[in-house]
């Protein structure tokens, strides 16, 4: 089970995250979010970052000029899209995307095109809310390629166990205050979401 920490705003946290076992962070370039990060200061996070660890920038309902623009001065290997307003050019991204799927119900996991998602719960305003979506709407799904976020905890994790989900991402359970994680959250999360069957 792999492991993304979003909402990561500086380097102790970064590197309390990797030293947990995390596999990736998430960079939040959404200005009205509390875990806002320049892209100069994510760059400088990502440059003491160590090798196998992928920095993931996060953008909500921007062009595709801006995507690229800020992927490239922040050094992003991957970027995480919210995409609402279907405004994101795909073939003329110049970094390797992941889609975010904000799901209401059943149907919105249907027929979606052979790719990697990351799966969050739909909410109102934008992000880190803690939200969780039920597992209900994931049986008999193939769950492979879904990276699952929204609500969870190292408590609710062990009830992922036999859906073969990719991935979690974590942000809100793993913060002593919006912006600021918590170094035991992040190690005791990895350690449930490593024992996942
Ligand atoms: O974190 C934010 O402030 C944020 C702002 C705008 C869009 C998305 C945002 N966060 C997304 C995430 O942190 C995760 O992908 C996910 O929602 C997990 O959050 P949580 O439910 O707090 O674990």
């Amino acid at each position: 089970m792999r492991v993304k920490i979003c909402g990561i705003t500086n380097l102790e946290d970064a590197l309390d995250a990797i030293n947990s076992g995390a596999d990736a962070l998430g960079f939040v370039f959404y200005e009205p979010s509390p875990r806002y990060i320049k892209p100069i200061d994510a760059r400088n996070i990502v440059e003491e970052l160590p090798p196998f660890i992928q920095s993931v920038g996060l953008f909500v309902n921007e062009t595709t000029e801006f995507i690229n623009k800020i992927s490239k001065e922040s050094k992003m290997q991957l970027v995480q899209i919210i995409d609402d307003e279907n405004i994101v050019n795909y073939d003329k991204l110049e970094v390797k995307h992941l889609k975010v799927l904000r799901v209401r119900n059943k149907e919105d996991l249907q027929n979606l095109k052979d790719e990697y998602y990351l799966v969050d719960a739909f909410v109102d305003e934008f992000g880190g809310a803690g939200k969780r979506l039920a597992l209900d709407l994931f049986k008999n799904i193939d769950c492979s390629k879904f990276i699952l976020a929204g609500g969870l905890n190292k408590d609710n994790l062990k009830e992922l166990n036999n859906f073969g989900f990719f991935g979690v991402d974590v942000s809100s359970a793993v913060e002593k205050e919006k912006g600021k994680k918590d170094k035991n959250k992040m190690s005791q999360f990895v350690k449930a979401a490593h024992e996942i069957a």
